[in-house]
This record gives structure tokens, C-alpha cells and sequence, in this order.
């Protein structure tokens, strides 16, 4: 306890540096640490490192586990799981619009996890053995944790369970399990394009050592250190629509290692399928909308068919 208070102590005298606090989102955070009992690395009003959760260790090693030897399997055993024409499920490349488009160095295993009627069995691989139990278990304790962090966030914007709480507990998860196989020439290619995630919150999960997330700030691109056991939460594109801009979603990338390979779990919550994405009025009060309003279905439809660049499917959703 003592120990958790030193490092949520020494968050928040991070957080209060003039930087942060200029943006004015900077107690959002360390509320969010107290509330919880936790403790959070602020690094980014996008983005935090979550240290201490309530997602168990087995959990976690049991899916790093698991999709390290996935990874490993032979290609063919791995295609059986394969993405079909023109959908984004299953194993295979992201992001594809263009025959003409340079690819990025990575592959991906992409699911729907939640809620569990949209899992579509075919495309859960069935080795190892354990991967479907390990994956069902890690997708169930990442959403409770992002539940409670969403609760969180909302109550300290002064919102009501109903305005973004209530609407996540039949919430959508995608999970995208990312393999970067290492590159001699490692400069000349990019492991994931620079993006913001569409969604509502991100938890990652860097699978081993080896660095390759990086975050834009200031103009400048800036390497997430991998904690061993801790996530990666990154605020998505709905949440600044949501909250009409108070916060921001951040733009990340990933680059490739020249020497070894990196793995890592992004699991991206939703609200539920119903929701309407737009400036929340309990958020705006007297001033202008600065995003469109659509429903969640089309609000994902234009994301997936823009060309991933830094946050310009964002700058297509606002007004004026
Ligand atoms: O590999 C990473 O750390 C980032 C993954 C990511 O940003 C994503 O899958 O959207
Ligand atoms: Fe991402």
C-alpha cells in the first residue's frame, strides 16, 4: 500500500508539470489511479501505463504463451484461420484498401471477442490447444478492467452511468494480436502504419521485451518502454468525439526490431453496437459540436476504408 502510494504520488507530480497541466486533462489521471488503487505512468493525456490491474498474471502469461506458439505454427496450419475476401477477421494483413499500397511488416490475428455471440468460431485457432480458453478468459478480465477504468473517466468528466458506463456493458471487443517479424533492414519499413485507433479505449499488451510502440508528441515520435505485465491504454477516436475533444485519442505507431521479433495484444472496447458516436450534450452545454454524429456501424465502415495516417479519419469526422 505504502509503495502504491509513492508511485501514485510521484504520477502526480508528473502530471502536474506545467506541460501537462496547460492541456488541462491532467487530473482526469491521477483520479483515475485513486479511484482505482492503482498506479499509473502518465507519460501522455492519450496514453498511460496501467502497472498494477485486476487482469491476473496466469491470464496474461497464459495468452502470451499461447500466441507466441501460434505464431510459430507453419504457415499452412496458420492459413486455416485465414482472413476471407475483404474482411478484416481471422489471420492475415491489416488495413489493405489499395492493390498498389506498401504493406506493413507485420502479421495479425484479428477476433471479435465480445460480446460472445459475435465470435465467430471458424477463425479461433484451435492450436494450441489452450489458445480459445486463454483468449476467452484474457478477453473476459480485459474487458471488466476496461469497464472500470471507462466508469471512472466518465464519472470524473461529471457524466452519468448512462452517458458512456451503461452503454459499454453489452460493449463490442475486437481483439488484434499483431506479430512483427524482424527486419535487417529495419528503417526501410514500418510495423504498423501511424494511426489512432477508432474505438473507444485501447488496452495493449507488449508480449516481450523488445521494443516498437511509439507515441507522437510535440511533432516528435517517442518510444513506449515495454513494463513487463502492464498495459498500454490509449484514449481512441470515440472518446474525443464523445467528450467533444477534452480528450484526445493519440497517435501511435509501431516500428520493427532488426534483430528480433515482437508480438502484441491490442484489445479495442466498443460501446454496444446501438450507440449513437457523437458529441455527448452533457459534454457540450452551450458550445458547437466540433464532430459529426452517425451510428457506430458507419462511424466504422469510413474508418476502415481510410488509408491508416496518422489521425486523418478523425480529421474527416469534425465539423467545420
Ligand atoms: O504493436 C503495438 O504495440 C501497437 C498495436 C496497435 O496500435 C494496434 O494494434 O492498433
Ligand atoms: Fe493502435
Amino acid at each position: 500500500m505504502r509503495q502504491q502510494r509513492r508511485s501514485l504520488a510521484m504520477a502526480t507530480a508528473r502530471l502536474r508539470s506545467p506541460s501537462s497541466t496547460t492541456k488541462g486533462y491532467c487530473w482526469s489521471w491521477t483520479m483515475v489511479a485513486r479511484s482505482l488503487h492503482t498506479s499509473i505512468e502518465p507519460q501522455d493525456w492519450g496514453f498511460f501505463q496501467l502497472v498494477n490491474h485486476s487482469v491476473p498474471d496466469d491470464v496474461l502469461e497464459s495468452m502470451k504463451a499461447n500466441i507466441q506458439q501460434f505464431f510459430q505454427l507453419p504457415a499452412e496450419t496458420k492459413k486455416r484461420f485465414a482472413q476471407e475476401q475483404g474482411q478484416l477477421e481471422g489471420y492475415g494483413q491489416l488495413f489493405v484498401v489499395s492493390e498498389d499500397q506498401k504493406l506493413d511488416w507485420a502479421d495479425m490475428l484479428f477476433l471479435y471477442t465480445q460480446p460472445p455471440e459475435m465470435r465467430n468460431a471458424k477463425f479461433w485457432p484451435d492450436q494450441p490447444a489452450t489458445f480459445r480458453s486463454a483468449l476467452n478468459r484474457y478477453s473476459g478480465a480485459v474487458k471488466d478492467l476496461s469497464d472500470s477504468l471507462l466508469a471512472t473517466m466518465a464519472k470524473n468528466l461529471g457524466l452519468k452511468r448512462e452517458a458512456i458506463a451503461d452503454k459499454c456493458i453489452h460493449g463490442m471487443q475486437k481483439v488484434r494480436i499483431n506479430y512483427y517479424p524482424p527486419c535487417a533492414q529495419a528503417e526501410k519499413v514500418v510495423g504498423l502504419s501511424p494511426h489512432s485507433d477508432a474505438n473507444l479505449l485501447t488496452l495493449v499488451l507488449q508480449v516481450n521485451h523488445v521494443q516498437g510502440l511509439q507515441i507522437k508528441r510535440n511533432g516528435s515520435w517517442l518510444p513506449v518502454k515495454p513494463v513487463s505485465g502492464a498495459f498500454v491504454v490509449n484514449i481512441g477516436d470515440m472518446f474525443e468525439v464523445l467528450t467533444n475533444g477534452r480528450y484526445r485519442s493519440i497517435e501511435h505507431r509501431a516500428v520493427v526490431d532488426p534483430k528480433e521479433e515482437r508480438l502484441s495484444i491490442a484489445a479495442f472496447q466498443f460501446p454496444d453496437i446501438h450507440t449513437m458516436i457523437g458529441p455527448l450534450k452533457e459534454m457540450t452545454g452551450h458550445e458547437d459540436d466540433a464532430y459529426k454524429t452517425s451510428d457506430l456501424e458507419s462511424f466504422m465502415k469510413i474508418f476502415f476504408a481510410t488509408k491508416l495516417e496518422g489521425k486523418n479519419f478523425l480529421e474527416q469526422m469534425k465539423l467545420n
